[in-house]
């Protein structure tokens, strides 16, 4: 890694455009809990595979819709802030 520290997102992923926006802003992967528990509680194991490919099939489907091939492929430039500046 050259000395760099890889990002991981962690909270309040629940959909695919959310993992598209963690690449987006830098992070090399994200961490999925509640959805994963809510789909265990649900139906076991097959919920937690049914969470997992729901996210899989939302995160391929949003970035067909942004034009990329792959995960690796998210540019930075694709999130826009146009809020107030953040604070120094
Ligand atoms: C049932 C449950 C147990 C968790 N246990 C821990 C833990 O022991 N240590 C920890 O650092 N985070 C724990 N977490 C936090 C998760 O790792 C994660 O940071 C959190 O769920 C935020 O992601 P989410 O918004 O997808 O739920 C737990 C979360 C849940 C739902």
């Amino acid at each position: 890694m050259d000395g760099r520290v890889p990002v991981l997102l962690d909270g309040g992923v629940r959909r695919g455009t959310d993992v598209v926006k963690a690449l987006a802003l830098g992070a090399r992967a994200v961490a999925i809990g509640r959805p994963v528990v809510w789909g265990l509680s649900v139906a076991g194991a097959d919920g937690v595979a049914h969470v997992l490919a729901l996210l899989r099939a939302e995160l391929a489907n949003a970035l067909t819709l942004c034009g990329l091939g792959s995960a690796g492929q998210v540019p930075r430039d694709l999130v826009v802030t146009d809020g107030p500046a953040a604070a120094p």
